[in-house]
């Protein structure tokens, strides 16, 4: 196990905390030339709820960079597979549209196979020969995928046992999924050699890069509307005295707000309510009452009558769609004198031009600081100005995984790989 001093003098105490990475097998530990290679990919895009386009299709992109290189060097006979939304939601496709885009990229031929572990993908997959690469359809059009287990009771679903009849070596290369203790992330690793991918590898080395160093202080700029999530992330971060301030932004900002007893005003509690986020409130209170250095913002742009106005905390009417002028002013500052920035969620709502700024303007704060920075989440990866970026900026594809890795929980993908390289490789 390595240990990485994850820790800081942060203003909740002086304790030392730990950022635990186990030792995890590569491509370099594993001989895949010429095997017949099952890769976990996650690939899952935006998708327009109308129309089915994918959105944004920066996830695609990285993953055929790695995937090019990694049939040129290895030659493997190669089936790809990923998830695409969850069932019942409007994003849940199938892969047709993104085997295009992977063809597109790699200059590869990526066969797609409208079936998961039917005959026909079964038989295609044992056809297979080295150099000609694969792609399932969506993983959870299985509903042995969609369900959290253990890794041993995994390895048991039909679908990781028939999988494991016609592959030889399982790569996880889906690090934003990593979080999730479905099959083909925990399940296959205990039925065969196993080990993480090029892209899983890049992205563990740039959390060890940024937190290898210890320096402080570290600030997380946290947004966006999955506040029940960052919730879960900033117990940890303040469990484990990771970070010296957490400035919020987006929905978790008016959150924190109403758990400070300010007045949002009846719009925004209403949206808050809907999202079923209010329930929260007391979670948020206790936060703060244990001394959480949470930052919330002192002015915030609402949308009245169709107008934008600036607008001061406790004065708020209209809805609120972005922090305000002072609140960039002020977390500039402080994104500045940081020496290591995470960043997770758009400060307002993007999807709107007049409320892009905010979240513009942190990031010119982040690009203009010398601190380390990881960029997390899909949405503020696609307002990521690609020319202001340097090495020592990483944008993760990880959203969730990331931040929860970062704040110290046991990723269940890392433990199966674990237990995976005890059994096989004899670690
Ligand atoms: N003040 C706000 N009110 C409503 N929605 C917001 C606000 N600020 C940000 N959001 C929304 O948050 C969403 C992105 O957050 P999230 O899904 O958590 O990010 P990611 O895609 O990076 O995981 C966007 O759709 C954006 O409109
Ligand atoms: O997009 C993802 O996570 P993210 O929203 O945390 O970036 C992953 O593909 C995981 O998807 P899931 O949250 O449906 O398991």
């Amino acid at each position: 196990m390595e240990v990485i001093n994850a820790g800081v003098d942060g203003i909740n105490g002086g304790t030392m905390s730990h950022l635990e990475i186990p030792r995890l097998p590569t491509i370099r530990d594993i001989d895949i030339t010429g095997r017949k290679v099952f890769m976990r990919i996650d690939i899952n895009v935006p998708i327009d709820p109308d129309t089915s386009e994918i959105l944004d299709d920066r996830r695609i992109r990285t993953h055929a960079s790695f995937i090019k290189r990694l049939v040129e060097e290895y030659r493997p006979a190669l089936v790809l597979a990923s998830h695409q939304g969850r069932p019942g939601d409007s994003d849940f496709t199938s892969m047709e549209k993104h085997a295009e885009l992977l063809s597109k990229y790699t200059g590869i031929n990526i066969r797609y196979i409208p079936d998961v572990i039917g005959p026909r993908a079964l038989e295609e997959i044992n056809n297979l020969k080295p150099g000609e690469i694969l792609l399932l359809d969506n993983l959870r059009l299985l509903s042995e995928e969609v369900l959290e287990a253990p890794p041993e009771r995994q390895a048991l679903t039909i679908m990781a046992r028939r999988l494991s009849s016609v592959i030889n070596i399982y790569v996880n290369d889906a690090f934003a999924t990593a979080h999730r203790s479905q099959p083909s992330i925990v399940g296959l690793p205990l039925l065969m050699p196993s080990c993480i991918g090029p892209l899983f590898e890049r992205e563990i080395e740039a959390v060890k890069k940024v937190f290898g160093s210890g320096e402080s202080p570290r600030i997380y700029v946290l947004g966006g509307s999955k506040v029940r999530e960052l919730l879960r992330v900033i117990e940890n971060l303040m469990r484990n005295k990771l970070a010296d301030r957490i400035l919020t932004t987006g929905l978790l900002a008016h959150l924190f707000l109403v758990a400070k007893g300010v007045n949002i005003g009846t719009e925004n509690m209403k949206i808050l309510e809907e999202k079923g986020v209010l329930s929260l409130v007391p979670r948020a209170r206790y936060i703060l009452l244990r001394g959480a250095p949470v930052e919330t913002p002192v002015d915030l742009k609402v949308e009245v009558n169709g107008d934008v106005r600036n607008t001061y905390i406790g004065e708020v009417r209209g809805v609120a769609k972005d922090i305000g002028e002072n609140t960039v002013q002020i977390y500039g500052d402080l994104i500045r004198d940081a020496r290591i920035i995470v960043m997770r969620g758009p400060a307002g709502v993007i999807e709107d031009e007049r409320f892009r700024d905010g979240t513009l303007r942190i990031l010119d704060a982040v690009y203009s600081s010398n601190a380390f920075t990881l960029i997390a989440g899909g949405h503020l990866a696609s307002m990521v100005n690609e020319s202001k970026l340097s090495n020592r900026i990483h944008v993760s594809t990880g959203g969730n995984a990331l931040l929860l890795f970062l704040s110290g929980e046991e990723l269940p993908a890392l433990k199966a790989l674990e237990l995976s390289a005890k059994m096989f490789l004899g670690w």
